[in-house]
């Protein structure tokens, strides 16, 4: 019942965005539908007449006029369906296309326009591996499935009505006939389907082990660390035992079906019994005998198909729910319907006041990982965040781009709470490289000019930044495409695809320039490098670097030491050491450290 609920409501809503995108389309492809359903009809109806006239022919009571005319009329019957299932088919090949990338592209847009929260969290991850399931295969599936209901439709009234005029117990033993088809469909062909789909976890650890032979950083692995009967016998195991339910519901599937068989054989005897008797009674003519006999088959057909399709569409509603479920979710964190429009040419002052976060969490309430924090940033100030791992240095740079908002207190720009600012025009001012940056399969003039799209991969602007970073050192063709597995692609080092995520900070040239230790990975020569450009060249400008490398915040204008989500330290470089605190004793361990492997 549940389901029969989902599937009807969800095709609903399939019907409705194909509604909205190609509504002539999807009216004509319903129309013609209809019309392949009925006009099968015509083709026992014609073929029975001629029998009858041949009859009548032979016994003298009519000419060959009625023969000729139901003749052609069973050629046109045959004709026409073969040019219409032409010209459905075509139509519907046009019509999944196209429904195929709108829904894509809707899907984009809608997951485009979310918020990091809403991405990272649990619920939109599943659903998003349901939407992936089956690709937009779920919705099309649906989309399909409204075509094939509005032939079979039109194929059980016509055959309903052709029986009613012969018979009208033909009617109640067809249904009866058919009645318990859903039933069996149900219980068994679902059992094999629901097999299968149960076993995508399994197909996926199956993949996923495969994968170790097929990509080149696994496989390496696979050699070196002598995985391959390992990752043999995974396989092997997973597959032994999915083959084993599979048998099992197939064998269960087949006997029912002998049981469904010999039920609707029970029925066929009773309307063949029927109809002869009618035949020697003289109640129908011959022609007439042919087209139940037909009809009463067809009509079984057509349900069997139907029902059939409908446990198919169950199962496909279940993945085109996550899409509409995908489709509606909203973002979480939005500008307010009057933020204030802002630009900065020079930066702000930034106050954090009294700020504490946790992360959202489903499944109860997360951890304070930032507790009453409270600093300011003057403007153009050069600011160093340190901390051990997981101190909240990365979250707190997080609630300054406002991928989330603080959970108590707030941030001010320029003395206006975050939250009144528009957010596009905010998130404009802010230049920030992560520690996990992405790499763009792209040009290298692409990779470095996506920093700023607007900026249109000025040629000056590109090769400057560049040249901070240090890129310029390994760059020989601004068009090089950087991605191997394209012919002429090639692949950078883990530090030279660093380099070129620092030349692309450089070249968003943003007030606010925020890097997550953007040199994790890179040589100590073009370290000093970058540092050097980022201090000649972010003159007025407020730059924020989190780093776990002292020696690189010296000449920070303030420092916040981090710990637990605490502002434990806080000041110059010269105040901190002598305030003999934490900050002064990790600085000295890590100089230490340096000297003495001198
Ligand atoms: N998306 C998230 N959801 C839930 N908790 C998170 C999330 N990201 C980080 N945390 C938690 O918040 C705390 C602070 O993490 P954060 O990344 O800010 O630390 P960090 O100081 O930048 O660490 P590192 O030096 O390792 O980069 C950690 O306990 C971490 O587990």
């Amino acid at each position: 019942m549940k389901s029969s609920k989902n599937i009807f409501s969800v095709t609903i809503r399939s019907l409705s965005f194909a509604w909205q995108t190609n509504r002539r389309l999807l009216l004509l492809l319903i129309f013609l539908n209809v019309f392949q359903g009925a006009i099968v009809y015509l083709q026992f109806t014609s073929f029975s007449a001629i029998v009858d006239e041949i009859v009548r022919i032979k016994q003298g009571l009519s000419d060959t006029t009625g023969l000729i005319r139901s003749s052609v009329i069973l050629g046109l019957s045959f004709l026409v369906p073969t040019i219409v299932g032409n010209v459905v088919g075509y139509f519907r090949m046009k019509f999944r296309m196209q429904q195929s990338v709108q829904l894509e592209l809707y899907k984009i847009d809608k997951q485009g326009g979310l918020d990091i929260g809403t991405i990272e969290s649990n619920s939109y991850q599943t659903l998003l591996r349901g939407a992936q399931e089956w690709g937009s295969g779920a919705v099309l599936n649906l989309q399909d499935f409204i075509f094939s209901s509005a032939t079979s439709f039109a194929g059980i009234i016509t055959s309903i009505g052709i029986l009613w005029s012969l018979n009208a117990w033909l009617v109640l033993f067809a249904v009866l006939a058919s009645a318990p088809v859903y039933f069996f469909y149900k219980k068994y062909s679902m059992e094999v389907f629901r097999v299968r789909y149960l076993s995508i976890d399994d197909h996926r650890v199956i993949g996923n082990r495969i994968s170790h032979f097929e990509e080149l950083q696994k496989a390496v692995d696979v050699i070196l660390l002598k995985l391959k009967t390992w990752l043999k016998d995974q396989i092997r195991d997973k597959k032994v035992t999915f083959n084993k339910k599979i048998t099992v519901a197939e064998r269960k599937k087949s006997i029912s079906y002998g049981v469904l068989s010999l039920w609707y054989l029970l029925f066929l005897f009773a309307a063949i019994a029927l109809m002869t008797t009618e035949a020697l009674a003289g109640t129908i003519a011959v022609g007439g005998l042919l087209l139940a006999f037909n009809t009463y088959t067809r009509f079984y057909q057509t349900v069997n198909g139907y029902v059939e399709s409908i446990s198919f569409t169950e199962e496909a509603a279940r993945y085109a729910a996550r899409w509409f479920e995908l489709f509606e979710l909203r973002p979480k964190i939005t500008s307010k319907a009057n933020a204030q429009r802002v630009s900065f040419p020079t930066p702000p002052r930034i106050e954090f006041r009294n700020v504490s976060f946790r992360y959202p969490n489903e499944s109860g309430e997360s951890p304070l990982v930032l507790q009453q924090l409270s600093f300011t940033i003057e403007p153009g100030e050069k600011i160093a965040i340190v901390g051990v791992n997981g101190s909240g240095k990365t979250t707190l740079i997080k609630l300054l781009c406002r991928i989330y908002d603080p959970t108590e207190g707030g941030i001010f720009i320029n003395g206006t709470d975050l939250r009144d600012l528009n957010l596009e025009d905010w998130q404009s001012a802010i230049g920030i490289l992560f520690q996990d940056f992405p790499i763009y399969n792209l040009t290298i003039r692409e990779s470095i000019g996506v920093g700023r799209i607007a900026a249109n991969y000025d040629d000056d602007r590109l090769r400057q930044a560049a040249r901070f970073s240090g890129a310029d050192e390994f760059i020989t063709d601004y068009d090089q495409l950087i991605w191997k597995e394209f012919k002429g692609g090639i692949d950078l080092s883990k530090g030279q695809h660093q380099r070129l995520a620092v030349a692309r900070m450089f070249y968003r040239n943003a007030s606010i320039t925020i890097m997550d230790e953007p040199t994790a990975s890179i040589d100590a020569v073009t370290e000093e490098k970058i540092f050097s450009s980022l201090e000649s060249n972010t003159q007025g400008k407020t730059v924020i670097l989190i780093t776990h490398r002292f020696s690189t915040v010296k000449n920070a204008d303030k420092i916040l030491l981090l710990e637990h989500g605490k502002i434990i330290e806080q000041g110059s470089h010269r105040q901190l050491m002598q305030l003999a605190g934490k900050y002064a004793d990790l600085y000295t361990m890590q100089a230490k450290r340096y000297l003495e492997s001198e």
